[in-house]
């Protein structure tokens, strides 16, 4: 009796202790899971529990195909792409009958609270998401920059800026100089903190530029750890003698800015940038392609075989350089970025390169300054900061001059704003596509709806717009962010701390035979040397 009696005391105890243990684990668990978010409380219970969801009838596009269909998400996940999905009670339904569903935007350059040119962007975390949001992207990759060329302290510092997230975000990292540690934290970052890309400015002499044997550098270990090599491709030792011509010429004003970088430095760097890549044989991104004569380097190297992608930037393919020359500085200033937007034709030929699938994904550049920072550089355009907004404009802009003018599919448009970033960034299909097991990550697109862009109207905190005045047809109605509407009849529904860092795994599809390539090389010098002997 006394046996029984003990037995089940102990299995008491152990039942007591046991749910103890899990009830901390699963607390623990659930802690680390935000563990960049600001407190708990700022976050409404709606970030933790999202709703069931089935959107009903929409035209469903992937990359690949384009389809009639019912999609159903529970926790945030796609569970089913299918006709006719039963509702049931507790099933939140959105009627999607001639709307487009697509997979969020994938935003892969963004420029969030950086410091810059004396400035920090006037979009954080928060501002700059929310924005995102309200225009249909659902991610971006934002560039961290070096504390001091330290890249640990620069990584932490943006991880804590983004605290404040309410939409997934991952980062790449700018390398600003070259030595060991930077070398040892390039490793760091690649194997513990869920980086695959390293960004080298070939411009901004003095403050960010690096020498081409510190790209060299970069390139062997991008290679080595599996990282994307990204190049911000401007000669800048020739941009920098340009800025002291126009100065001598008396030229002052914003349209300074373009006469002093022509296209011929970015094509000259976009260059340097690919053969230095295509001698270490790593796969090379170029960022923000702008002109022709970049886009005929990136051009030549792909059909020679070797791996660059190009990444233009919605600025440079909706617009021209007009306004850069307009005689009042507010209007002018903002339109100065780097590489500058080019004279008409350059953004055309950048258009069909994309449509033909020579260019292969649109960022932003998203690099937020309003009238007051812009204004630094009154009298002198080589202190106005460099930077146009985007975020919130990219998947409405792209809309109208690819797909209403036709000269693309809506399944061009998804692989271009979102599949392809998923697929070269190494998260796909988690984003990128509407398939079961998918993050919820959606937009609904009206193609009927007309509205025009404000800068009393955009969410995001510039006080002005590049894009202002400009009447679109198609309206991104409702986004959806793992499985939680944040985007709905005009309102966002978005809590600082809601967001989550995804890590970006290294050896993406760009490496898949990489190392083929170099045996085969490897073995042809090694058999010259034998002919020889
Ligand atoms: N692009 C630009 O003008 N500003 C952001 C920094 C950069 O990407 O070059
Ligand atoms: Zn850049």
């Amino acid at each position: 009796m006394e046996g029984i009696v003990s037995f089940i005391r102990k299995a008491i105890f152990i039942g007591i202790a046991s749910s103890f243990f899990f009830f901390f684990f699963f607390c623990f668990a659930e802690s680390n899971d935000h563990i960049c978010s600001v407190t708990k409380d700022s976050c409404s219970l709606n970030d933790y529990v999202p709703a069931k969801l089935l959107i009903k009838g929409g035209i469903v596009v992937n990359a690949d195909r384009q389809e009639i269909a019912d999609v159903y998400i529970e926790d945030g996940i796609i569970k089913s792409v299918e006709r006719n999905i039963k509702a049931f009670d507790e099933i939140q339904v959105i009627d999607a009958s001639g709307y487009y569903v697509m997979p969020g935007g994938i935003d892969p350059h963004t420029h969030l609270a950086m410091p810059f040119m004396g400035q920090v962007t006037i979009d954080d975390f928060f501002s700059g998401q929310a924005a995102a949001l309200a225009g249909g992207t659902t991610m971006h990759i934002d560039f961290a920059l070096p504390s001091d060329g330290d890249l640990l302290e620069g990584y932490k510092l943006y991880r804590e800026k983004a605290s404040i997230a309410c939409m997934d975000y991952g980062f790449h990292m700018a390398v600003t100089k070259w030595n060991d540690k930077v070398s040892k934290d390039m490793e760091v970052l690649v194997k513990h903190e869920g980086i695959n890309s390293f960004k080298f400015f070939m411009a901004y002499k003095g403050s960010l530029m690096v020498t081409d044997e510190e790209l060299l550098q970069g390139l062997k270990k991008c290679k080595k750890l599996g990282a994307l090599a990204q190049v911000h491709a401007e000669n800048g030792d020739a941009v920098a003698e340009g800025q002291i011509q126009m100065i001598e010429l008396g030229i002052t004003g914003p349209e300074g800015h373009g006469f002093s970088r022509p296209p011929i430095l970015e094509g000259e760097a976009t260059s340097r940038a690919i053969r230095l890549a295509g001698f270490v044989n790593t796969p090379l991104y170029v960022v923000h392609v702008m002109s022709i004569e970049a886009l005929e380097e990136i051009i030549r190297a792909r059909q020679s075989g070797q791996r660059v992608i190009g990444e233009p930037v919605i600025s440079g393919l909706a617009l021209d350089d007009s306004l850069l020359f307009d005689p009042d500085f507010d209007v002018a200033a903002k339109y100065v970025m780097s590489p500058p937007i080019r004279p008409a034709g350059h953004n055309i030929a950048l258009q069909n390169a994309l449509s033909s699938g020579l260019l292969q994904l649109v960022g932003t550049d998203h690099c937020a300054f309003n009238s007051t920072q812009k204004a630094a550089g009154k009298g002198d355009f080589r202190k106005i900061p460099n930077g146009v907004n985007g975020i919130e404009e990219r998947m409405h802009i792209l809309w109208n001059i690819m797909v209403n003018t036709g000269k693309m599919t809506p399944m061009g448009y998804v692989r271009v704003t979102s599949t392809a970033c998923a697929q070269i960034f190494n998260i796909y299909p988690r984003k990128g596509a509407i398939i079961a097991g998918a993050d919820a990550d959606i937009i609904l697109l009206n193609p009927n709806t007309t509205f025009t862009i404000s800068s009393k109207t955009h969410h995001s905190r510039i006080d002005t717009n590049i894009y202002e005045g400009w009447t679109l047809r198609g309206k991104i109605e409702t986004t959806i962010s793992r499985g939680r509407i944040v985007w709905e009849n005009g309102k966002l529904n978005v809590s600082p701390g809601s967001g989550r860092f995804i890590p970006l795994p290294p050896y993406s599809y760009l490496f898949n035979g990489i190392d083929k390539i170099d045996s085969d090389y490897l073995a042809s010098i090694r058999a010259s040397k034998q002919q020889k002997k």
